[in-house]
C-alpha cells in the first residue's frame, strides 16, 4: 500500500507471519511505532534507544531495528490536518507489519471523542490485553513482600462495556432506548427512568473462550501453576458469570480438565489448577495473599482496574508493560496514561514503554537483547540511579531524568 504520511524504511524488511502463527523475522525488521501523547514525547524516543542499544550489543550490529513512525493521536492531527485522530494508513500499517510498538493516547473523560486505544484495539481485533506484573529487586514498594508478586493478566480487550455502545442521559436515543426496555422486556428497576444514561455490555462466548484459551495456553507453556479467573458474577449474572462459566467448561472440554471435590475448580493433565474469584475479593486479596495468584483471565473493565493496582504493588505504572495481542498481530504498549502535567518535561520513568518494548523483542525471539534490557534496567535500580518516582519512594537514590535512566539502563547492559 502507498502510504500518504508514512515513510517506510528503506533498509527495512517486513516481518512474516508463518501459518501457524509463528514468525519470520528478518535481521533488521520494520517496526512502526506510535509516539503517542503527553509523555509519549518523552519516553518513546528513549525506549528507542535503550531497544537500538541492547540489540547492536547482543548481535555485535549484525541486526537493527528499522523504526517506522506512523500516527495517531495529537500528532496525526498536526500531520494529517482535518481532525484525523487515527489514519487508516495507521491501522494498515500495523496491521501488515505485524509487530509494532505505542506509547499512550489522550482519551477526554467528557465529550464525544472515544478512547484512540480502545478503538485500535477493537480495529484490528487485539483481543489479548497481555500484562505481566513481576518484582524488580530493589524497587521501592507500598506492600510488605512485593517479590511475592509474579502474575501474567490477561485481560479481554474487544468487549465488555468498553465497547462503547452508550448513550448520553436526555438523549433521544435514551428515552427510546429506556422505553423498550420497560415497555417490551419488563424491566422496572431503572431507578431514575427520566435522568439515566445507559450503557451496555456485551460478553461473548467467543470473545470469553478464545482469551481464556490463550491464558491456559500461557500457563501450560511456562509452567505456570494456575489459571484464576477474576469476574464480578455474582452480580451480572450472564456476563461476569457467563465468562466464568464458559472458563470451567473450556478447561474441561479442550484441556482435559477435572473437577477437583465436586468443583468448581479444574484441575489440568499437568496439575494446573484453574480456579475463579470474585473481583472485589481479589483486590484485597492480591494485597494480602498474592502467592496464590499466578495467570489471570479476566474481562475488560476489571483487567483494567486489576493491572492498574497490581502494578502499583510492584513499583508504579511507571514501570508496567503491556502487549495487545491478536493471533497474528502484536501492538505492544505502556500500561500508563499520556500524565499531561509531566509531558515534555523528561521527567517520567520510561521504564513502562521500554518493559514493552523488552516484551515486544522476546515476541521476536531476540531473547539476548530483552535480557540486555532488564539487566539494564536491574543495574539502574541497583545503583539507585531513577526517576522521580523511584526516588521518592527509595533511601538514598539519585534522581534523574527521563533520558538518563535511559542511558543508566544502557550504562548497565
Ligand atoms: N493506553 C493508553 O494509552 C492509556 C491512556 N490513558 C489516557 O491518559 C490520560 C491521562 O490519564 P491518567 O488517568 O492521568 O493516568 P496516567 O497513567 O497518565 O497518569 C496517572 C499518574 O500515574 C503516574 N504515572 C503515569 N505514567 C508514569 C510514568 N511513565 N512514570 C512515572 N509515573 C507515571 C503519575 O503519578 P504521580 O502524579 O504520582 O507522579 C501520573 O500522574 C487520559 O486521557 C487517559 O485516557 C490512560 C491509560 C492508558
Ligand atoms: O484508552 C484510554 O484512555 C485508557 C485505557 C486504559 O486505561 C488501559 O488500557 O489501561
Ligand atoms: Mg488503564
Amino acid at each position: 500500500m502507498a502510504y500518504k504520511h508514512i515513510k517506510v524504511p528503506a533498509n527495512g524488511e517486513k516481518i512474516t507471519v508463518n501459518s501457524d502463527f509463528t514468525l519470520s523475522v528478518p535481521n533488521c525488521p520494520v517496526i512502526p511505532f506510535i509516539e503517542g501523547d503527553g509523555i509519549g514525547v518523552d519516553v518513546t524516543p528513549v525506549m528507542r534507544k535503550v531497544v537500538d542499544a541492547a540489540v547492536a550489543k547482543a548481535y555485535d550490529s549484525k541486526k537493527s531495528i528499522a523504526w517506522m513512525e506512523v500516527y495517531a493521536g495529537e500528532k496525526s492531527v498536526k500531520v494529517y490536518g482535518d481532525d484525523t485522530w487515527l489514519p487508516e494508513e495507521t491501522v494498515e500499517a500495523v496491521r501488515e507489519y505485524g509487530v509494532s510498538i505505542k506509547g499512550p493516547l489522550t482519551t477526554p473523560t467528557s465529550g464525544g471523542m472515544r478512547s484512540l486505544n480502545v478503538a485500535l484495539r477493537q480495529m484490528l481485533d487485539l483481543y489479548v490485553c497481555l500484562r505481566p506484573v513481576r518484582y524488580f529487586k530493589g524497587v521501592p514498594s507500598p506492600v510488605k513482600e512485593p517479590e511475592k508478586v509474579d502474575m501474567v493478566i490477561f485481560r479481554e480487550n474487544t468487549e465488555d462495556i468498553y465497547a462503547g455502545v452508550e448513550w448520553e442521559a436526555g438523549s433521544p436515543e435514551v428515552k427510546k432506548l429506556i422505553e423498550f426496555l420497560q415497555k417490551e422486556m419488563g424491566v422496572t428497576k431503572i431507578r431514575f427512568p427520566e435522568t439515566s444514561a445507559i450503557g451496555i455490555k456485551p460478553v461473548s462466548v467467543e470473545g470469553s473462550e478464545r482469551l481464556i484459551r490463550r491464558a491456559i495456553q500461557y500457563a501450560i507453556d511456562n509452567n505456570r501453576r494456575s489459571v484464576t479467573l477474576v469476574h464480578k458474577g455474582n452480580i451480572m449474572k450472564f456476563t461476569e458469570g457467563g465468562f466464568k462459566k464458559w472458563g470451567y467448561e473450556l478447561a474441561k472440554r479442550e484441556f482435559g480438565g477435572v473437577e477437583i471435590d465436586g468443583g468448581p475448580w479444574v484441575k489440568l493433565p499437568n496439575g494446573i489448577v484453574i480456579k475463579d474469584v470474585i473481583a472485589d475479593a481479589f483486590l484485597q486479596q492480591i494485597l494480602l495473599r498474592p502467592a496464590e495468584y499466578d495467570v489471570i483471565a479476566t474481562l475488560n473493565l476489571n483487567g483494567d482496574y486489576v493491572s492498574d493496582a497490581l502494578a502499583a504493588e510492584v513499583g508504579g505504572i511507571g514501570i508496567a508493560p503491556g502487549a495487545n495481542l491478536s493471533n497474528d498481530v502484536a501492538m505492544f504498549e505502556a500500561t500508563h496514561g499520556t500524565a499531561p502535567k509531566y509531558a515534555g518535561k523528561d521527567y517520567v520513568n520510561p521504564g513502562s514503554i521500554i518493559l514493552s518494548a523488552e516484551m515486544m523483542l522476546r515476541h521476536l525471539g531476540w531473547l539476548e537483547a530483552a535480557d540486555l534490557i532488564v539487566k539494564g534496567m536491574d543495574g539502574a535500580i541497583a545503583a539507585k540511579t531513577v526517576t522521580y518516582d523511584f526516588a521518592r519512594l527509595m533511601e538514598g537514590a539519585t534522581e534523574i531524568s527521563c533520558s538518563a535512566f535511559g542511558q543508566a539502563m544502557i550504562d548497565n547492559m
